[in-house]
């Protein structure tokens, strides 16, 4: 479905990906993980067409994903970013609603009963449906970002790529999105590329991870396997204990502090 093949930015005399290669199936849910600065941010905007890029293709379906017209790319990709701009006083429903701008069609466009369809369903998914007619101006920043997520679901699109989702949200809804994702996945064959800060929600919900560090990638492969204690501490530079979830049994990683000997 996504093939990042060789991929490399370069802004003035400094390389910020060095030869990207990884590659996402179908029905996927793949993390990107890596220290602050490592370029995952800048990774997705290469994905998405906002950062353009050096050398190397970036493949969707066998197409590479810069040819393809903007409307065309929005039926297939939907980006939620880190901060999407929310200083303009519109309401949630109007918000939820561009989400199907890029199925709509003439000088008057016009929501079909489809299109509406799936505003409410990403609408009720998310939470958000009671929030309909508050502008944005008067979110807090959990529920902001859980508008945005609607409008990126009501775009219905097949690659959905998240820049830290979970930012800003508690546990409780840092879960239920995953939940939620995770069941897209499996259930309609969503296919998911998420930054996360999290080491312990990428290990309990993401098939795949991608370790980037200074712009290279470290690892690249199914998550159990890729995310250990040392590859961490070299991913990160901080030293980490290692236990497993009893009911998943899933990896859980606990940052340590200087003052644990952990040798
Ligand atoms: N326009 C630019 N000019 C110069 N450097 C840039 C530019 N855009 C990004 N960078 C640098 O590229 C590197 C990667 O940035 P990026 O935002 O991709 O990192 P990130 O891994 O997403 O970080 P974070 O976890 O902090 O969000 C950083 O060092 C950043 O300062």
């Amino acid at each position: 479905m996504l093939d990042v093949r060789g991929v490399c930015v370069r802004i003035g005399d400094c390389t910020i990906l060095d030869n990207i290669s990884f590659t996402v199936k179908k029905g996927e849910m793949v993390g990107i993980l890596g220290e602050n600065g490592s370029g995952k941010t800048t990774l997705l905007q290469a994905i998405t067409g906002v950062k353009s890029f050096q050398s190397g293709d970036i493949l969707f379906n066998d197409e590479p994903l810069e040819k393809m017209k903007a409307k065309q790319r929005a039926r297939k990709v939907a980006v939620l970013t880190q901060e999407p701009s929310s200083s303009f006083h519109t309401t949630v429903q109007s918000v939820v609603e561009l989400g199907r701008y890029p199925y709509l069609n003439g000088l008057l466009p016009q929501l079909s009963k489809t299109d509406r369809m799936m505003i409410d369903d990403a609408m009720r998914e998310t939470k958000v449906s009671t929030l309909a007619h508050r502008s944005m101006l008067t979110l807090s920043g959990g529920e902001r970002q859980r508008v945005w997520l609607a409008q990126a679901l009501a775009q219905a699109p097949e690659l959905l790529l998240l820049d830290e989702p979970t930012n800003h949200l508690d546990l409780a809804h840092q879960v239920a999105l995953m939940d939620y994702l995770h069941q897209q996945v499996k259930k309609n064959d969503l296919t998911v590329v998420c930054i996360l800060h999290d080491v312990n929600l990428a290990s309990l919900y993401c098939d795949n991870v991608l370790l980037l560090k200074e712009g290279n990638v470290q690892g690249y492969g199914e998550t159990q396997q890729q995310l250990t204690s040392d590859k961490l501490r070299a991913l990160y530079g901080s030293a980490f204990s290692e236990t497993t979830e009893p009911y998943s049994g899933r990896k859980q990683f606990s940052v340590l502090p200087y003052y644990v000997d952990f040798r």
